[in-house]
This record gives C-alpha cells, sequence and structure tokens, in this order.
C-alpha cells in the first residue's frame, strides 16, 4: 500500500497576530502537490486565527493537551477545546514536553487517548537523547516511549496517529540525522508495530522524522522507504517549508 506523505510544522512557542497572518499568506500561495497531507502546530492562543487564515487542504495542530474536557485544571487546554477552535491534530510526546516539562511516557499514552477519543488525530513523538544513541540504546528507549501508547489505544486507533521519530540530539542543533540513520530507527518502529501491535498497522501507520530538517536535506530523506514525511520545528517558520512540503516532488 501506499501511504500519503505527511508534513508538519511545529511553531513551538514562537508567533505574533502579524507573524501568523503572513507565514499563512505565504503558504497559501504556494503550489503543493495533492498527495501530501500538511498540519501547523501552532501556539494554543493563536490556533483560531490560524485555522481561519490558513488554506482550506492545510490543517492545524495543537502543540500539547491534557487529559480531561474540562474542570479545574488552572492552565491547561483540553483536547475537546483544541477542537472547538479549529485544531484537527494534536503534537503529543514531544521531546520538550518529556525533557523540560517532565512528561512521563504513561502521562502522554494518557493524553493520546483522551485526544483520540475527542476526536483528534495524533503526532506522537518518540526518539532517544544524545546518551542514550551514545549507549546503544535508541531502539529501547523508542519502543518503551511506544508501548505505552501501544498499550493504551486499541489497533482501530492507529489509523489517526502518525508517528514522528525525533532524535532529541538532532532537534534544533543543525545536526540532523542522516537518511540511514533516520531509515534504520524507522524501519525498526516498523517491525516493532508489526509484532506489537499488526502487520496491518506495521504497514498502514505513517512514520515521519523530525530534527533539523531543512529545504536542503530533505529530499535524500524523503526517499528512505520507512519515511512517511517529515516534523519540521525552525524552517516551518519559513517560506522554505514550501520546499519540504514539496520534498518528494
Ligand atoms: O517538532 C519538531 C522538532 O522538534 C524539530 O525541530 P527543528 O526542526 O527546529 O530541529
Amino acid at each position: 500500500m501506499t501511504r500519503t506523505f505527511w508534513v508538519g510544522g511545529n511553531w513551538k512557542m514562537n508567533g505574533t497576530v502579524a507573524a501568523v497572518k503572513e507565514l499563512a499568506k505565504t503558504f497559501n500561495a504556494g503550489t503543493t502537490s495533492s498527495d501530501v497531507e500538511v498540519v501547523i502546530g501552532a501556539p494554543y492562543v493563536y490556533i483560531p486565527l490560524l485555522a481561519d487564515s490558513l488554506r482550506n487542504d492545510w490543517a492545524v495542530a495543537g502543540e500539547n493537551c491534557y487529559v480531561k474536557a474540562s474542570g479545574a485544571y488552572t492552565g491547561e487546554i483540553s483536547p475537546e477545546m483544541l477542537k472547538d477552535v479549529g485544531a484537527k491534530w494534536v503534537i503529543l510526546g514531544h521531546s520538550e514536553r518529556r525533557n523540560v516539562l517532565g512528561e512521563s511516557d504513561q502521562f502522554t499514552a494518557e493524553k493520546t487517548v483522551k485526544a483520540l477519543e475527542a476526536g483528534l488525530k495524533v503526532v506522537l513523538c518518540v526518539g532517544e537523547l544524545l546518551e542514550e544513541r551514545e549507549a546503544g540504546t535508541t531502539q529501547t528507549v523508542v519502543n518503551r516511549q511506544l508501548d505505552a501508547v501501544i498499550k493504551a489505544v486499541s489497533e482501530a486507533d492507529w489509523a489517526n496517529i502518525v508517528i514522528a521519530y525525533e532524535p532529541v540530539w538532532a532537534i534544533g542543533t543543525g545536526k540532523v540525522a542522516t537518511p540511514d540513520q533516520a531509515q534504520d530507527v524507522h524501519a525498526a518502529i516498523r517491525e516493532y508495530l508489526k509484532s506489537a501491535v499488526s502487520p496491518k498497522v506495521a504497514e498502514e501507520t505513517r512514520i515521519t522524522y523530525g530534527g533539523s530538517v531543512n529545504a536542503k536535506n530533505c529530499k535524500e530523506t524523503a526517499q528512505k522507504p520507512d519515511v512517511d514525511g517529515f516534523l519540521v520545528g525552525g524552517a516551518s517558520l519559513k517560506p522554505e517549508f514550501l520546499d519540504i512540503v514539496n520534498a518528494t516532488n
């Protein structure tokens, strides 16, 4: 089967009203292939504006959510609220949530369940730290992060999950994983899904790469058989994001 290429932008904690309008204008003017699915993750406060301004063939994502629909959880945002203001997706388990905010595999899995229940699609981020790669434990770490979610969701839920493999040492560092490094981990993730979930889920789930992706380095990685797209940080705040969206053209 062919997996539709998927490219996400993750604006992280960046943006202003003016910048959101300007970027939406730039992206709306770009020509992209209809064979690519595009999603932009924006800070909560800019989601309604982005959802209103962005081209209809691209979707908007929240960058996180909580595990309750509403209630006394000061400062938190529910998946239902994200949906209410126009988000179709949510990014969960990003390494900045895991490593800066201390969020666990278990909490990420719980968020995944609640987001799916609310009708959002999930970008599930996994990836190892530099010391874990150097210790040869990349796959152990990634499988452990996946395991929490595998235990919490049903086989059918995987149709609404895109995995983003993001080695932490490559995020925002300019030190991109080589196409082969990305391919090796993606292939191992697919193999793991095959045994831990099902051959169908392994075959159909999109596994994307994130970490210092830019217009120059995306093309070769995009050709790898188990790379089904990208999750892009810094470059998604620039016009070059359109070149990444068109990486397979
Ligand atoms: O979610 C995106 C990743 O953290 C990658 O960020 P980056 O492209 O700025 O390295």
